[in-house]
């Protein structure tokens, strides 16, 4: 009989990574989103449903030295902090220190998250670890709800969606289909100044085991406490905390750091990978993380885990794993809900024949209860495939219930849904900017259910003019529009232009929040990234790059101007429409537009210490026109070199390149993006590595001064550190090599002579320039270079060349070499 490879399961992947304080770097990666939401980690491989992910590492720390961190850190830093609750005590993983672990970025998804955190116990020690909530595909961003309500994020991108948009009768439907994933969303709108007392009774009538935990929402919403009741249930079923109850007993140390050694029995390794305290976070939250509120790990877990973490005895075989499967199919219902879309038996009814069956596993495939063992379109798609109706955000939905056009859309989105094999909300939940494409029937034919946002109540609607004519024309430019024949092109042309506003407000919206679907002016035939868009400065279409050339030339609202502009200058233009990231100058970012865009312009805007730098270098230099060239090149000579870093070393930002335990990194970047050859220990772009070198430097003081800004003292002194390292280092690692090679390229320079009829109609010429010109001075005084009566002779320092100066060097003489055969 041939053997059968057990799969470890779940819990034992994750109990083994945390013990290394390993990450699964084959299958994650850390992406930058955009300046609003920084970093996310994104999935390289297929994980299942149960799947470990990630662990959220860091130090681990006791309540009360949490509290002072807290007091002491600056309010960035503190939404690294999670506490959870463990042995009947607070804890808290401190994970602000910037160590290169995956755990810490990831990214926050109230609404569709499709991790969940869990406590694991290592070695007699809480790890809180990411498990699937679903089957998660290449490409998708991994997230997990942080739990609470008032995340500043939630608000911009529409946070209160499943408090406004849902009903009692939504939650207490949501549940009935699936009661933990209830107790979930009740989480999710769980705010108390949110969430009404008859969503949290209803629910809690329904579910008595849920109920415990809701009674305790005064203290401890949704009971971080777990009742005894709930501890050991299913324990069997994913029993994470099965060893840790009896190892800290009842007195655990009150000074956590004093006791962990002995108490917790910490090895060497555990200690190693719980990282000393450092740095700071660049976006404002609120420090809400308290042991008060529901987040992250459910208590429950604490030994069952049978809440979060689906059934996985079927895939692994390990036989411990009994629990529930948990199909995302409430979570469906509830957005769809909130979205004023399809019901959950319509979309059953529809999902039945849109079901992907990926038959991962023959069991899962026949198995009883249908709807909970296929999976429904929304997770299974690797890249959400999403469509135009989906093009709302959820703040735009919460507001979508009432309203003729969005019941004409809900219409469309409930046939495309039934067509397509995407969830509407996929390319929102998870986060990520997208275009949607052309949606298509089964046979092939269009769907013409694009939305367009409207500019006054910024509700997306399909047929915008009616939409206009219907709700606003007591706005002027409406009433104009429409004062104008039905079908005549002055209609058209007026209303298209609000139309595209709209829409551009919209755009710009979900560009400056990170989150959405944006939408175009022409549709793409497939599913496109918002990189490669741009909005046309005169109408406000928004096209991708290279249609905006073409469409620039004979865009119907261009002002009667004759000149064309080049198709870098269109781009330029129109990158420059949009207004500037929040806390970026407008004259600076208008600096940006002007460079190439190419792909180093994209790591050059998307990098926060580049950006920063530049706008340093802006307000020292930009009032000097003559300057800003060589700003943008200091700046693409940063790009060059992240665009390098990105491609061949772990290091996915600047601030990377300034921490000293990325040095080694940083040199290879260097040597690799400045042409370095190891044999002949030569560089072909040697300038190009000294100045990265200096830029560096200069980044790490900036680090440096804003970490002391926000208190940061440990960054500030990891920035320091990186200035020691760098002036010990960098010479004997880069600089000595590009030196040499500079002086090596001057002495094989070829010595050019000039002719010496050349250098005399040269010298004939200036000094008749400079006669002209001191001729029309006052000779009262000579100038310099001219004898006093005024005959002239030429001074050759007046002389500049302009090689010299174009590298910096002012006013230099001109050089002429000549020969003692050719001299006069
Ligand atoms: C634990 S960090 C996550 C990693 C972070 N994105 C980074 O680049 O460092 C939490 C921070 O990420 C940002 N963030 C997390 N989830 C977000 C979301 N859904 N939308 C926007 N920003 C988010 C917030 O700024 C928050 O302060």
């Amino acid at each position: 009989m041939a053997a059968v490879r057990r799969r470890k399961s779940p819990k034992t992947d994750a109990v083994e990574h945390a013990a290394k304080a390993l990450d699964k770097t084959a299958e994650l990666e850390v992406k930058y989103i955009n300046s609003f939401k920084g970093r996310g980690v994104f999935a390289k491989a297929h994980f299942h449903k149960g799947d470990f992910v990630v662990e959220y590492r860091g130090e681990l720390i006791n309540s009360e030295e949490s509290q002072r961190r807290r007091r002491t850190y600056h309010v960035k830093c503190t939404v690294f902090m999670f506490d959870f609750h463990w042995q009947e005590r607070t804890w808290c993983i401190d994970a602000a220190r910037e160590d290169g672990s995956l755990g810490r970025l990831v990214n926050d998804d109230n609404n569709h998250p499709n991790c969940k955190m869990k406590k694991v116990i290592s070695e007699g020690k809480p790890h809180l670890c990411l498990f699937a909530l679903r089957d998660i595909n290449v490409g998708e961003e991994i997230t997990y709800d942080y739990g609470g309500t008032d995340w500043p994020w939630r608000k911009k991108v529409g946070g209160p969606l499943t408090v406004t948009g849902s009903s009692d009768a939504d939650i207490s439907s949501t549940k009935d289909q699936d009661p933990d994933r209830s107790s979930c969303s009740q989480k999710q709108v769980g705010g108390p100044s949110t969430v009404t007392r008859s969503k949290i009774s209803r629910t809690k009538d329904q579910d008595p085991d849920r109920s415990s935990c809701s009674q305790k929402q005064g203290s401890d919403e949704l009971g971080l406490h777990l009742p005894k009741k709930n501890v050991g249930m299913n324990q069997s079923v994913v029993n994470y905390m099965d060893s840790d109850e009896s190892q800290c007993s009842s007195t655990c140390p009150a000074n956590f750091d004093k006791t962990s050694e002995t108490e917790l029995s910490l090895s060497e390794q555990d200690q190693e990978c719980v990282p000393l305290l450092r740095r700071t976070k660049s976006i404002q939250v609120n420090n809400q993380i308290h042991s008060d509120s529901d987040e992250l790990v459910d208590p429950s877990s604490a030994d069952s885990g049978e809440e979060y973490i689906p059934k996985t005895s079927e895939d692994y075989s390990d036989g411990t794993d009994t629990s529930e499967v948990l199909e995302p199919v409430d979570q469906r219902e509830s957005m769809l809900r909130s979205l004023n879309c399809v019901s959950l038996a319509e979309l059953n009814n529809g999902s039945s024949m849109n079901v992907v069956d990926r038959g991962r596993s023959p069991s899962r495939k026949g198995s009883k209860s249908g709807m909970a063992h296929k999976r429904p379109y929304l997770s299974s798609v690797p890249c959400p495939k999403t469509q135009t109706t989906s093009g709302q955000s959820p703040e735009q939905s919460g507001r979508g219930d009432t309203g003729t056009p969005l019941e004409n859309s809900t219409l469309d989105l409930e046939k495309n849904l039934l067509d397509s094999n995407s969830h509407p909300l996929d390319s929102v939940a998870g986060g990520s900017l997208s275009i949607p494409a052309v949606s298509k029937k089964e046979n092939g034919s269009r769907i013409y259910n694009k939305k367009q946002y409207c500019l006054y109540c910024k509700l997306g609607v399909v047929k915008m003019a009616r939409h206009l004519e219907r709700a606003h024309q007591n706005k002027p430019e409406v009433a104009q529009a429409v004062s104008f024949p039905k079908g005549s092109k002055e209609r058209r042309m007026h209303l298209e232009h609000l139309r595209n506003r709209g829409n551009f407000a919209h755009n710009i919206d979900v560009l400056n929040s990170g989150v959405g679907n944006l939408v175009p002016r022409k549709q793409p035939k497939q599913d496109c990234q918002a990189k490669n868009f741009l909005h046309c400065i005169y109408c406000h279409g928004f096209f991708t790059k290279k249609v905006l050339w073409r469409h620039m030339t004979i865009c119907k609202f261009k002002p009667g101007v004759s000149q064309k502009p080049g198709k870098t200058r269109v781009q330029a233009l129109c990158a420059f429409a949009a207004p500037p990231p929040p806390g970026v100058k407008v004259e600076f970012w208008k600096l940006l537009s002007n460079m190439i865009q190419d792909e180093v312009y994209s790591a050059v805007k998307s990098d926060v210490c580049i950006m920063e730098f530049g706008e340093h270098l802006y307000n020292r230099l930009g009032h000097d026109v003559g300057k800003h060239e060589y700003i943008l090149q200091k700046l693409r000579e940063l790009g060059r070199l992240l665009v390098c870093s990105r491609k061949t070393t772990p290091l996915k930002t600047i601030q990377d390149h300034v921490r000293p335990v990325n040095f080694m990194h940083v040199v290879e970047a260097v040597k690799r993006v400045a042409g370095y050859d190891s044999e002949t220990n030569a560089y072909k772009r040697p300038s190009l590595a000294l100045k990265i070198g200096h830029s560096l430097t200069k980044i790490s003081m900036l680090v440096e001064s804003r970490a002391n800004v926000q208190t940061d003292y440990s960054a500030a002194k990891d920035a320091r550190t990186f200035r020691r390292v760098y002036e010990t280092r960098w010479n004997e690692l880069i600089s000595a090599a590009s030196l040499r090679t500079l002086q090596e390229s001057k002495w094989n320079a070829p010595l050019l002579l000039p002719f010496t009829k050349d250098v005399q109609t040269l010298h004939s010429y200036l000094d008749m320039q400079q006669r002209h010109s001191y001729s029309k001075l006052s000779t009262e005084t000579s100038p310099p270079g001219m004898d006093t009566a005024g005959k002239g002779y030429f001074d050759r320092s007046h002389l500049v060349q302009p090689t010299a100066s174009r590298r910096g060097v002012k006013n230099a003489p001109l050089c002429i070499f000549v020969s003692k055969s050719n001299r006069p």
